[in-house]
């Protein structure tokens, strides 16, 4: 059974405040499904396997770098390309091979595609005219949406009389008009500048909400994946990294890519020992040792990469222990020395050298360049990758 409207919020909100969250909610009905779905152009395979379940009135951002086929996708699901291999239902009922017309589909590009020669309110109605519905009907379902995105008393203008956000609002109003059970967007918020995108962001997540329509958002911007989406879905090289909330993807990273991706850029390695429930880190010549307790993600005794976010490091002055293993209190002290400061807002940003590795590091005051200091990273903000 699908779900109304006001349940999907609910179930919205309840993921959004649940940290233990893993995603995908038990009993929901997989509403779009993806299977086995390969797809590339002539002789490049882009897509290479993908399996993705969506439920009804989900709002899925898919991220990944430049080229990793995030568009790709989105055109195969929207029939705009053919895919090589696997399958796609949209409530069960397979859509793989029929047209863009038929998939109960609709796509709203980056570059807003909106016919030059048509007033803003021809625009909006154009897929209902097509669909052969009355003018009156048009008429009402035009105004209805002009209202809904804040564009009544544009209805006669031309699209080079509105503004980016404005012609944004007329290509989502006309992809809305035919009532599509899945909305596509690919970077659509990409060519507005960065006050009037947050608007507009706020005014699809309201929208999307309202209507409940199942949404696939395309972006580069992380934060932007973070704040719109119930899950996020990363690409890497037209394969999935990891699909999860907000919070797994940004607390929980599946991969060294993943971690990477959602800004723990910061990479040491270290060298771990297993035993019983906890976890040793060695100390070296760039960390005191320290006792962990053990990840959730595999892990093998031996080398590993462990990164951070600069917002996750705690900076002091450099106080050398006095023992040879502290450990035990839940974190890796580095050590190392400041390069450079500065101050982009909000917190001191400092590049601090540990040996031939240089990482970069955050803190509420300005530690001056050649200082020796202390990085304390707690073990839930330190990411652990063993050697693939
Ligand atoms: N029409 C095409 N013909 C040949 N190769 C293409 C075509 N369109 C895209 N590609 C290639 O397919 C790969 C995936 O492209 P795609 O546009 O899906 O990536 P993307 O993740 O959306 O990138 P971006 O974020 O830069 O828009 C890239 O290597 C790209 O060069």
């Amino acid at each position: 059974m699908n779900m109304m409207p006001s349940a999907i919020a609910q179930a919205r909100s309840l993921r959004k405040g649940g940290e233990e969250d893993a995603g995908h909610d038990a009993g929901q009905t997989d509403f779009l499904t993806i299977r086995g779905l390969e797809a590339g152009y002539a002789g490049t395979r882009v897509l290479k396997g993908i399996d993705l379940s969506v439920f009804k009135g989900e709002f899925i951002a898919l991220l990944g770098s430049s080229g990793c086929g995030k568009s790709t996708l989105l055109r195969t699901l929207a029939g705009f390309a053919k895919p090589d291999a696997g399958e796609i239902r949209v409530a069960g009922r397979d859509v793989t091979r029929l047209g863009p017309d038929k998939r109960g589909m609709a796509l709203v590009f980056q570059s807003y595609a909106l016919w030059p020669h048509m007033s803003v309110a021809q625009n909006i109605g154009y897929g209902l005219k097509l669909a052969g519905r009355a003018k009156a009907d048009i008429a009402s379902r035009v105004g209805e949406l002009q209202m809904q995105l804040g564009l009544g008393g544009l209805e006669q203008r031309k699209p080079a009389e509105l503004s980016g956000g404005q012609r944004q609002r007329v290509a989502l109003a006309r992809a809305l008009a035919v009532q599509p059970d899945i909305l596509l967007l690919d970077e659509p918020l990409s060519n507005l500048d960065a006050r009037i995108r947050l608007t507009v962001r706020h005014e699809i997540i309201a929208l999307q909400r309202r209507l409940g329509t199942t949404a696939i958002h395309v972006t580069h911007d992380r934060e932007e994946a973070m704040v719109m989406a119930d899950r996020i879905v990363i690409l890497n090289e037209g394969a999935i990294a990891q699909v999860g909330t907000p919070q797994d993807v940004y607390k929980r990273p599946a991969s060294a890519f993943v971690a990477a991706f959602m800004g723990a850029e910061n990479c040491l390695p270290l060298s771990i020992e297993k035993s019983g429930a906890g976890l040793h880190v060695h100390a070296n010549d760039l960390c005191e040792g320290a006792s962990l307790p053990i990840p959730s993600n595999p892990l093998v005794s031996g080398p590993v990469e462990a990164r951070f976010r600069p917002q996750a490091v705690e900076l002091t002055p450099h106080q050398p222990q006095t023992g040879t293993e502290p450990g035990g209190d839940g974190a890796v002290i580095f050590k190392g020395r400041v390069e450079q400061t500065s101050y982009p807002g909000g917190a001191w940003r400092h590049v601090v050298s540990l040996g031939s590795h240089s990482v970069v590091a955050d803190a509420q005051r300005s530690f001056a360049p050649g200082e020796a200091v202390n990085l304390r990273v707690a073990a839930e903000d330190l990411f652990l990758f063993s050697p693939a």
